[in-house]
């Protein structure tokens, strides 16, 4: 067993403060890292910008020992290191990136079976090698293994869309340190889901609390703007939307309370999701010779101008309102002041879009999500992912229920798009399992024009005839998200 500390429950609003920074917890918090100090195991499922991450890293830094957290993604962990060693806690990360001399540390450290490291942030394909894993059970030896804390753990089941096969791989960690709590946390997971990160973790046992919260975000206003590939009006919809939001900001009843905070006209922070390289450096071009300030940001830039773009975007310094992005940014960002997220084009999965949506409005203030649908992108991302399921380079191909579970995420997706009869909030929630429908108030285009809203899908897509005749023709091939 490892050392559990009498003291712990008195430190957690102290070292909130002190070492977090933060005045208060947010509902369920305490409750939530009250569990895993208790030694319980924890499944957590909390809509974006609950503060997950803070439900293993305070723990981590109260507790005997070392916390080690698994997560998919290396910029994630990066940012979540940095963040953690500007609040002077011993943070560190081991992934393919890793420098030699940092790696070496790090297993010396872990060598000792008393290592100083509070939270060693690792990639779940690092916990299968002989080496790491010899080095954890040393440790464990000693009883300095405080916990493990799986994030992103939707990414362990084959019924979701983000299934990663080294995820599978961690149930070795209740194999292998039956009493080593674990805490595990994701923002979408449906039931299927759920019980499939609980029974691969091996702690669906009477051990388990779990905690699981609304995915709702009331502060989110979700619109779904139809359009087709004859009209593709998404440019002058969205500059003139754009254009409007800074002629309020910049009218005589409003501008003064801007300056009194030190904010520009046009420092309406927004991020634009677009599918490809090309498009996301073209549409940041366009933008740019209209005077509104976005910047690309994408796989294949250059580090430096990638962390140079970030860093001012999130300063909301001059020249940077705006970033025009693939899917390769967002996880972990933290900046709470986005006011809204477009899709330019349909995400692949009903998740993704969910989870890219969340990152506007953490703050809690009215923010805006646009969705540009067309029925021809529809056929477009389908055909990308049969595509996908069936080529032999797929990086973590899963079995049949992942393919099904992917293009079930689609259908979903197009569903939630095409309806026209209820609430946006509802059908996310429902999606997610939940039974309660949500008070959404005025926060979707549903509930602010019912009318005006089957009239625009009446109106602004292409007809199902034409769109079959197309894909019969195969336009719809040769389509691709890059990263
Ligand atoms: N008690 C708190 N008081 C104030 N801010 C908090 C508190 N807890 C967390 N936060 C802040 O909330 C923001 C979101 O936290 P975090 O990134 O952990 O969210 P998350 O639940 O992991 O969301 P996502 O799924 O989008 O990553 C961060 O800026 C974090 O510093």
């Amino acid at each position: 067993m490892p050392l559990v500390r009498t003291d712990s429950m008195q430190d957690i609003d102290f070292t909130l403060r002190r070492q977090f920074g933060k005045k208060s917890f947010r509902p369920q918090q305490r409750e939530i890292i009250n569990a895993t100090l208790e030694g319980k195991d924890v499944f957590v499922q909390a809509a974006t910008s609950f503060g997950k991450s803070l439900c293993f890293q305070l723990p981590a830094v109260i507790d005997h020992g070392i916390t080690i957290v698994i997560s998919p993604l290396l910029s994630l962990m990066m940012d979540q290191v940095k963040a953690l060693r500007n609040s002077n806690i011993d943070a560190r990360t081991l992934n393919s990136n890793t420098p030699f001399a940092e790696r070496d540390h790090i297993m010396k450290d872990l060598g000792t079976g008393h290592p100083l490291t509070r939270l060693l942030y690792v990639t779940p394909e690092l916990c299968s090698g002989p080496y790491f894993r010899e080095r954890l059970e040393l440790v464990h030896r000693q009883k300095e293994l405080a916990r493990i804390a799986v994030d992103e753990a939707h990414c362990i089941s084959e019924w979701g869309h983000d299934f990663r096969k080294d995820f599978k791989r961690l149930s070795w960690f209740r194999e292998r340190f039956p009493d080593v709590p674990i805490m595990c946390l994701t923002a979408t997971a449906n039931e299927q889901v759920r019980n499939d990160i609980l029974t691969t973790l091996g702690i669906n046992g009477p051990n388990l609390k779990a905690f699981t919260m609304s995915a709702f975000r009331p502060n989110l206003h979700l619109e779904v703007r139809f359009t087709s590939d004859q009209t593709d009006d998404r440019y002058d919809d969205f500059v003139s939307w754009l254009k409007g939001v800074y002629e309020r900001r910049g009218k005589p009843d409003r501008k003064p309370e801007l300056d009194e905070m030190g904010e520009r006209v046009e420092n309406v922070s927004g991020i634009i999701y677009t599918t490809s390289r090309d498009e996301c450096e073209s549409l940041a071009a366009s933008l740019r010779s209209h005077d509104i300030a976005a910047r690309p940001f994408h796989a294949k830039l250059a580090n430096q101008d990638k962390e140079r773009t970030l860093q001012k975007w999130i300063r909301n310094e001059v020249g940077y309102d705006i970033i025009v992005a693939t899917t390769a940014f967002g996880m972990g960002i933290d900046k709470d002041d986005v006011r809204f997220v477009v899709h330019w084009r349909l995400p692949k999965s009903f998740e993704g879009y969910y989870q890219e949506a969340g990152r506007a409005g953490r703050d809690g203030k009215a923010s805006y999500c646009f969705l540009y649908y067309s029925r021809e992108d529809r056929d477009r991302v389908c055909g990308m992912i049969v595509k996908d399921n069936t080529s032999g380079d797929r990086r973590d191909k899963g079995g049949e229920a992942n393919k099904r579970a992917r293009m079930e995420s689609h259908e979903a997706l197009v569903r939630y798009c095409e309806d026209t009869g209820g609430c946006r909030h509802a059908a996310i929630t429902k999606y997610f399992g939940e039974k309660e429908v949500p008070k959404c108030d005025f926060a979707c285009d549903w509930h602010k024009d019912r009318e005006g809203l089957k009239r625009r899908w009446r109106e602004g897509l292409a007809s199902e005839e034409w769109v079959c005749t197309q894909r019969e023709e195969g336009a719809f091939e040769d389509y691709y998200y890059s990263e």
